[in-house]
């Protein structure tokens, strides 16, 4: 199939995906769409009864969860999104629509209905083109639903338990996950799997079609008994001499249509493709599904070397004090050469990080959010470690897998301790490594903050908590507690630049010490973020050790850190981190757990945030170890 033409019309187009789902941001990854994600805060609380068919309700749940996103996103006057994607996924059986079980007894009872049956699952989709006039915001929907049956097998009273005490069916409609163990409970899928997954992949691409490929008069034809346009491959697609496929200017031709993909509704035939292109085609034998990812991780080093270049050159941060500039101005800014700039300039804006008009190069929200080092949620930091730091580690990476060892003495010339030494010794790299922690621990900082409701805590000490960006969030949303922030004596001394500004500090104080050695404060609440994957288990050991020690009973402790699936293939980040670590590891939510529960942490839950960090809360149980 040549997928690169349909989901081509996306490509410079600003694509939000409305779910929290990690399935959907997979599912989409894997054909090479680029899209953010933007999590929708519509409360699935639709009256299911008044829908006369639970696919209606799926499909409107997706339209209000994109509605809010795209509402959202423009009213904060971040850029308006070309488009916005909404999904909801339900099980139905017996009438009756099951979404995710609210607890274990209520993931036992959907389970239980579901065994030995054929139940259907359906997801709603809503696809919404955003444009934005005098401000106003002007949205066009589509939206249409799959179905796919699935049978159950008979489950014992003891699998069922089993499952559900893995974990895996809370955050899923009907109380299981068909690609993971959910799958040995199935006896058989008529349809499309991905659709149970969370997401129709193959009808989301004939809707594309549909909407960018309109056919030409002659060939519209109406079907009779499908919700799925009979369009059997992408591959007859071109943008034809003259049949523009803007989807703006198509809408008159093929207009959008707001109800359901019903069976009488204009569809291709797909006897009556027209009119094939060369340009954007790539011939269906040498096209596979996932080229465009090939592609893209095949250029990926010239996108991170690009954009490490302009932050380290402060291009973003010029362009955010100057409004517009032309090339010719920003090379002189940066002292820079003209024909370097230019190049420069027009590859950050391919990328989507600059807007280029007639009148020059200006940053994009993200930019100004991002990448400017003042930005509300500046990655400057950590890029500029990423560009100093983990980019000559990964030049050195084949020698990394070789030998197994950490790169500093080929990258930097020095031993990782000599390193580390100089980090903290000189004044630039010390702030150069704060800059880039501080970095991630405020972005993530709201996220690990309300990952759980921590509101019965008065006290709490982050250890290794550096610049005290979590520690800030955190008595933000909870104004009771008292934080202290515990970290490196040469840490603590350069804290104070990283400080926010017009937020009452007080409740967060800040302690010197090495939590390897030193006393640790007696509080209701230890947090350790990102601090356990990056130490061998002896550290870990003395580490865990001291906070049972000094941890009460019923007192409990907050781990932030990347949770890998059970697989450990997901998300690609953290296992990409680990190429260039060699005395800590990353792990999954079990290897946590039981490490955790080494050291008499109980009640382990896990969240998973969608952000950068992922969090653990675990109490200290009553009797000593
Ligand atoms: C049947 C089944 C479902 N799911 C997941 O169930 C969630 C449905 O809930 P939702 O309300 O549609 O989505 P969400 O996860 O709450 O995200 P959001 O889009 O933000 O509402 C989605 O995750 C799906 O993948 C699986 O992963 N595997 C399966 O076999």
């Amino acid at each position: 199939m040549a997928l690169k033409p349909v989901l081509g019309k996306l490509i410079s187009k600003r694509v939000v995906l409305a779910s929290a789902s990690p399935r959907r941001q997979e599912i989409l990854t894997n054909v090479g769409l680029r899209f953010e994600v933007v999590p929708s805060w519509f409360k699935e609380t639709l009256e299911k009864s008044s829908f006369a068919s639970p696919y209606e309700y799926a499909i409107e749940t997706a339209k209000q969860k994109a509605l809010e996103v795209a509402n959202r996103m423009h009213v904060k006057h971040l850029r308006t999104p070309d488009i916005v994607i909404g999904a909801d996924t339900i099980v139905t059986v017996d009438e009756q629509i099951l979404e995710k079980p609210v607890d274990k007894q209520d993931a036992y009872r959907m389970l239980s209905r579901l065994s030995g049956k054929e139940h259907s699952v359906f997801t709603g989709v809503a696809i919404i083109h955003c444009s934005s006039k005098d401000n106003q915001l002007e949205m066009e929907v589509t939206d249409f639903y799959e179905e796919t049956k699935v049978k159950f097998s008979d489950l014992s009273e003891e699998l069922l338990w089993e499952y559900i005490h893995s974990g895996e069916p809370m955050d899923k409609a009907g109380g299981y996950g068909i690609q993971a163990l959910g799958g040995m409970l199935v006896e058989y899928v008529h349809g499309d799997f991905l659709n149970v997954v969370g997401f129709p992949l193959n009808h989301f691409c004939k809707k594309l079609v549909e909407l960018y490929y309109p056919p030409p008069k002659h060939s519209i034809c109406h079907i009779k008994h499908d919700s799925v346009p009979p369009v059997d491959t992408f591959e007859n697609l071109s943008d034809g001499e003259n049949e523009s496929s803007n989807f703006a200017e198509h809408k008159g031709a093929n207009k959008l249509d707001n109800s359901r993909t019903h069976p009488s509704g204009p569809v291709y035939n797909s006897e009556d493709h027209y009119c094939v292109k060369t340009g954007f085609m790539v011939p269906l034998e040498n096209t596979a599904k996932s080229l465009p990812t090939i592609l893209e991780l095949i250029d990926g080093f010239r996108a991170s070397k690009a954009l490490f270049v302009a932050c380290k050159l402060k291009v973003f941060d010029h362009l955010k004090d100057k409004g517009s500039l032309n090339a010719v101005d920003v090379a002189n800014e940066v002292g820079a050469s003209l024909c370097g700039m230019e190049r420069l300039l027009d590859a950050c804006a391919a990328l989507g990080l600059l807007e280029k008009t007639p009148q020059g190069y200006s940053n994009t929200d993200s930019a100004n959010t991002y990448l400017t080092s003042d930005g509300k949620y500046s990655l400057h930091g950590y890029i500029i470690h990423s560009n100093e730091h983990l980019w000559p580690l990964f030049t050195n990476l084949e020698f990394a897998v070789k030998e197994g060892t950490r790169q500093n003495h080929r990258a930097f010339g020095k031993k990782t301790e000599d390193l580390f030494k100089d980090y903290y010794h000189s004044q630039e790299g010390k702030q150069r490594f704060m800059a880039a922690m501080h970095s991630i621990a405020h972005l993530t900082a709201r996220d690990v903050a309300t990952a759980f409701d921590l509101s019965q805590f008065k006290s709490a000490c982050d250890l290794g908590g550096c610049t005290g960006a979590l520690a800030h969030e955190l008595v933000q949303i909870y104004p009771n507690l008292k934080i202290t922030v515990f970290d490196l004596p040469e840490v603590i001394a350069n804290t104070s630049y990283f400080q926010p500004s017009g937020q009452c500090t007080a409740p967060v104080t800040f302690i010197s010490g090495d939590f390897f050695k030193d006393n640790l404060p007696e509080v209701d609440l230890y947090i350790l973020s990102r601090v356990l994957h990056d130490w061998p288990d002896e550290k870990n050991h003395t580490l865990l050790s001291k906070i049972a020690a000094v941890c009460k009973p019923g007192s409990a402790l907050l781990v932030a850190e990347i949770v890998l699936d059970e697989q450990k293939t997901h998300p690609p980040r953290a296992l990409l981190q680990s190429l260039t670590m060699t005395e800590g590891k990353q792990r999954s939510g079990s290897e946590y757990k039981q490490l955790l529960e080494k050291y008499g942490f109980m009640n382990v839950q896990i969240k998973i945030t969608e952000n950068l960090l992922d969090a653990l809360l675990c109490f200290r149980k009553s009797q000593s170890l």
